[in-house]
């Protein structure tokens, strides 16, 4: 349905989206009844984490970010489906629920304090790291030994969950002696390995480090020293190609003024110091050298998409190129996050302009790689963020990706899009009033063809109902879906676990 632009605002009111709604659920399972058809071959489990809850009591949570985890997990049979739903037991969500206040240090929400003597404790808690949040409600990863891992920006916050029943198993313990407070949230994990980023607050840096599946160790690859300073660039994810690692220093740089305060900045612990600029620095796998750092346009993302090395006719490698979804060097998406933001949409178009940017790393020596637009953003709606690709082509050439994007006016992205960078294309899915959740691809067993499998995304509707959307990976046409039993809240990234 084509919607007047005068009747926008009429639109806006009636919606009434469970994406934003806190949810308590301690658990919740039952099979779906699913309309269309689910492929034979989708056997196993999608889940799905994020921030569900954004309340103590009577207290509301300001930022999407701050709420506490939640966990929904889908699981494929035989073309039936069962639903989970599910807290994550954290320390942080278990002491507010038992005291019934904020006791950590979330993205945003700081506990308030009774005395300036337990605000001096709290300071020192903070440098300790003992008052950071394991809110573990970023992301979800499948190690190569098949333990299930919750994670988010702090390192604490490693938690081990149970995919068949989603219960809370415990914290996911370091056993080496990194240290360090907080680490990306998205961490690289195939079948062989785990690879993370480290950055250091007091030497401004970051750690490479690789862990093998089947133990609990980092260990260091090598080290990036920041071109720019104060401090390290926020490192919410990372590429890699066949044989980097690549290191991004966004100028959106951790800010330890910020870390301390009480109160929120449009910028929460972050700051934005363009005059420090942007860099990409790539690091040789095997040897932890840096094979190039290079200047690079000012740039803000949180999310890479992928990366892969160019070669030339002699099979040299030449250079990498390193996509992700950029906000246009413009910070304020992250304010606009915020959830009284999300949930008091009047119909304007107040989402601000994405694309997906493509970094041009070349290893001549040049001083300045490039940031350019991988296609045209008007494709997708100028929207572009939580994204998803085909496993089997992580670190390799690769032609498609899935996102979410816009169909303006719009204060989120809401549509699921397909990007084709070869033809430098999108195909979208839109349904009005309704926001969609990260697409997520899984790939038919023995496919040959890179978009050959199934992108699966949970929709908040605007009825306050919501559904899974199972769309083929080809034609990007729905060929299935499934209503919940109630509106879930939005939820940010998945993995897939295969049925064993
Ligand atoms: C949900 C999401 O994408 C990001 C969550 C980020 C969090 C919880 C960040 C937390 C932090 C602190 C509690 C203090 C130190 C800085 C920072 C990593 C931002
Ligand atoms: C939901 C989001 C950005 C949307 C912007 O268009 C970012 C989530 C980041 C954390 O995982
Ligand atoms: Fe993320």
């Amino acid at each position: 349905m084509v919607v007047q632009p005068s009747l926008w605002k009429d639109v806006a009111k009636e919606r009434k989206l469970a994406a934003w709604t806190s949810v308590r659920q301690d658990r919740w399972e039952g099979e779906l009844h699913v309309d269309g058809e689910i492929p034979q071959w989708l056997n196993g489990t999608y889940l799905r984490n994020g921030p569900g809850l954004w309340h103590i009591g009577d207290y509301n949570f300001r930022h999407l970010f701050d709420g506490y985890a939640t966990l929904v997990r889908l699981h494929f049979e035989n073309g039936n489906l069962i639903m989970g739903h599910r807290q994550i037991e954290s320390d942080a969500y278990k002491a507010a629920i038992k005291s019934n206040k904020l006791c950590y240090r979330e993205f945003s929400e700081v506990p308030k304090h009774d005395s300036f003597l337990a605000y001096i404790g709290d300071l020192a808690n903070l440098f300790s790291g003992a008052s950071l949040t394991d809110n573990a409600n970023t992301g979800v990863v499948m190690l190569g030994d098949g333990r299930v891992v919750c994670l988010t920006e702090t390192i604490k916050g490693s938690i081990v969950i149970n995919p068949n029943n989603l219960e809370t198993l415990g914290k996911f313990e370091y056993s080496d002696s990194l240290g360090g407070l907080v680490h990306s949230a998205h961490p690289i994990v195939t079948e062989s390995e785990f690879l993370t980023l480290l950055p250091d607050l007091l030497k401004p840096g970051y750690l490479v480090a690789r862990m093998e599946p089947g133990t609990n160790e980092r260990k260091v690859i090598g080290r990036v020293d920041c071109r720019g300073g104060p401090s390290p660039g926020w490192v919410h994810s990372f590429p890699v190609t066949e044989h980097y690692v690549i290191v991004p220093e966004m100028p959106l740089r951790y800010c330890a003024q910020n870390l301390l305060r009480a109160e929120p900045t449009p910028l929460y612990k972050f700051e934005w110091h363009p005059e420090s600029k942007g860099f990409m620095h790539v690091m040789c796998k095997a040897s932890g050298k840096l094979v190039a750092s290079v200047e690079v346009p000012l740039f803000v993302t949180f999310h890479f998409i992928n990366a892969y090395e160019e070669k030339d006719e002699d099979g040299r490698v030449i250079g990498v190129v390193a996509d992700c979804c950029e906000h246009n060097a413009d910070t304020t998406i992250l304010d606009n996050l915020r959830l009284q933001n999300l949930r008091s949409w009047s119909g304007e178009d107040v989402l601000p302009d994405a694309r997906v940017g493509r970094f041009k790393i070349p290893f001549d020596g040049s001083p300045n790689g490039e940031l350019v637009d991988a296609l045209n953003p008007d494709e997708h709606g100028r929207g572009m963020d939580m994204c998803s690709i085909n496993p089997a082509y992580l670190g390799k050439k690769y032609r498609y990706a899935y996102a979410c994007g816009a169909q303006r006016p719009c204060n989120f992205p809401n549509t699921l899009t397909k990007i084709d960078l070869e033809e430098k294309k999108a195909k979208n899915w839109y349904e009005e009033g309704a926001v969609p959740s990260e697409p997520f691809f899984v790939a038919r067993p023995g496919a040959t063809k890179e978009d050959d499998g199934v992108v699966i995304s949970m929709v908040s509707d605007k009825n306050g109902e919501g559904y899974t959307l199972i769309l083929d990976g080809s034609t990007f046409e729905e060929i299935a879906r499934a209503k919940f039993p109630y509106g879930l809240p939005y939820g940010l990234h998945g993995c897939w676990v295969p049925k064993c």
